[in-house]
């Protein structure tokens, strides 16, 4: 097979591959050539409401099947991910733009998840609680949610979905999926890996096009009983307000702003390496991203040199060439915010050490880029940069460092780099983050809860927590025995 074999350009609802009713389309771009490499439909609220019709309609047969009848979909389902690994990275790379390495790594983490939640849904045991009085039992259940509306970014288009997926498949839920318009193919090849591998007709639906008129339909829907979203904040306060009237739950995985401190007494090597992969990986487009380099004043320009001379060495390009480390970026827009960026931050006394412009391959190409002298001021001190530019910043004392990285609405990731055990907890307690990195810049893993506080979101995705989110919880009084 190759990736186009995987690419559909249609949209999956009650296990039929279908177009637009009004077959309009909207056209699918490489980033990395600007070339058009097909289309998929332009649904809206018809089709979606369609979708949710049909997975409706499939989900009290798929919620009883037997736990391990489920689960064997599921391994299924992860080795047929890994089975066709390098044509869904490539697919990945031609829709979205990062270097095929990171891709192969995404469809595997994928399947990772698969594997983790299939295990998972064993263990979503409930309890006999002591009741406090004779003659009484006190059981508490868990059970399927319903139908789950996912929603998902352009930037991990694949493994976004399959941390919402796998968990929502695990325990019994069916699901209705819309991926990003600029990525579709990638949540697309969910709906044809399911199919493949025998997930019933209407469990898995997956339709594109307009996203305002496919949420509403979602949001409009009693019968859909939760909606998951990863995206940006914006977007997430608007699907939190939506459910309202429904009352959904709700899962959020919004924007960050992770700071990435380093303390004098950090492994100089160690620390820079972190950056490197915090920083730069998929372009700086993701939402665990260090967004500020915060740095104790002793370690200041022996990290700045090093981190300088790591990211001028970065080979950009499109990810399907070898040894390409940054691809471009998403669209112009996304250009443009990062001019921006720099732009205000060269406006306020900022200096721009290395890059700061367009790449010589044009395009949506940006080049990698280190900003010192950033202060509080500056826009990336509070906006998330999402893109390949790393502003740092200097500071004094521990207090001072926990207070310039908790100086945010965001409470995604957060990362230090320090040998001081002590501090390291410290650190844990007074960092308002939903994770943190100790001495670590990659954090992301299947058994762990991926999730923000503040204004980057609600509710977990991966470890055991990630399964609760997909779960309704039920009380049993039985009295009388
Ligand atoms: N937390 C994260 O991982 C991400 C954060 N971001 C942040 O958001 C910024 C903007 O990126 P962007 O792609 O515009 O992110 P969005 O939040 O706009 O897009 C994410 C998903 O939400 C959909 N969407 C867009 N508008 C609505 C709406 N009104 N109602 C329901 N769904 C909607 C999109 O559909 P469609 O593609 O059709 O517009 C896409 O599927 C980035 O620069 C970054 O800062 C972005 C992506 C991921
Ligand atoms: O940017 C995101 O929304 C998720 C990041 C996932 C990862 O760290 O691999």
């Amino acid at each position: 097979m190759a990736f186009q074999d995987w690419m559909k350009q249609a949209n999956l609802i009650g296990g039929d591959w279908v177009a637009a009713d009004s077959g309009e389309t909207i056209d699918v771009t490489n980033p990395a050539t600007g070339d058009v490499i097909g289309t998929v439909p332009k649904g809206g609220k018809a089709e979606a409401e369609r979708a949710i019709k049909a997975a409706v309609a499939a989900f009290p047969g798929y919620r009883d099947t037997s736990l391990m009848d489920r689960c064997a979909l599921l391994w299924k389902l992860h080795d047929a991910l890994m089975d066709n690994q390098k044509d869904l990275a490539e697919l990945l790379t031609v829709e979205m733009g990062k270097p095929l390495a990171e891709s192969m790594g995404e469809i595997a983490i994928g399947a990772q998840y698969v594997r983790w939640f299939a295990e998972e849904a064993r263990r979503a045991k409930g309890e006999i609680v002591p009741a406090g009085v004779n003659g009484r039992r006190i059981l508490v259940t868990k059970h399927a949610i319903g139908v789950v509306g996912m929603i998902t970014p352009w930037n991990f288009p694949s493994s976004m979905l399959a941390r919402k997926i796998a968990p929502a498949l695990a325990v019994g839920c069916t699901v209705v999926a819309k991926p990003a318009t600029a990525t579709p193919y990638s949540g697309l090849a969910w709906g044809a890996l399911a199919e493949e591998v025998g997930f019933p007709k209407g469990v898995v639906n997956v339709v594109t096009g307009s996203a305002k008129d496919i949420s509403k339909a979602m949001m409009d829907s009693f019968d859909l009983r939760k909606i998951t979203f990863t995206g940006s904040t914006e977007v997430g306060k608007e699907l939190i307000r939506g459910s309202a009237d429904t009352v959904k739950k709700v899962s959020m995985e919004l924007g960050g702003n992770a700071p990435f401190v380093v303390f004098d007494d950090a492994d100089l090597e160690k620390a820079v390496e972190g950056a490197m992969v915090s920083k730069f990986r998929n372009a700086g487009q993701t939402c665990v991203c260090a967004n500020r380099m915060i740095v104790q004043s002793g370690i200041h320009d022996a990290f700045v040199k090093r981190l300088v001379e790591r990211t001028e060495a970065l080979k950009v390009g499109d990810g399907l060439e070898k040894g390409v480390e940054q691809g471009p970026m998403i669209d112009m827009d996304a250009v443009e915010k990062v001019e921006d960026f720099v732009a205000d931050a060269r406006d306020k006394g900022g200096a721009v050490v290395t890059g700061g412009a367009r790449h010589d391959k044009g395009g949506t190409f940006f080049q990698p880029t280190v900003v010192t002298g950033a202060t509080q001021a500056m826009k990336f001190a509070t906006e998330e940069i999402f893109g390949p530019l790393a502003p740092v910043f200097k500071f004094e004392t521990e207090e001072e460092a926990i207070e310039m990285a908790n100086a945010t609405v965001y409470g995604l990731a957060c990362y230090a780099y320090t040998s001081d055990l002590g501090r390291a907890f410290r650190l844990n307690e007074g960092l308002q983050y939903g994770m943190i990195g100790i001495n670590s810049g990659l954090i992301t893993t299947v058994e762990a809860p991926f999730g923000g506080v503040k204004e980057s979101g609600l509710g977990k995705e991966g470890g055991s927590q990630g399964l609760d989110d997909y779960l309704e919880v039920k009380y049993v009084c039985i009295d009388g025995i």
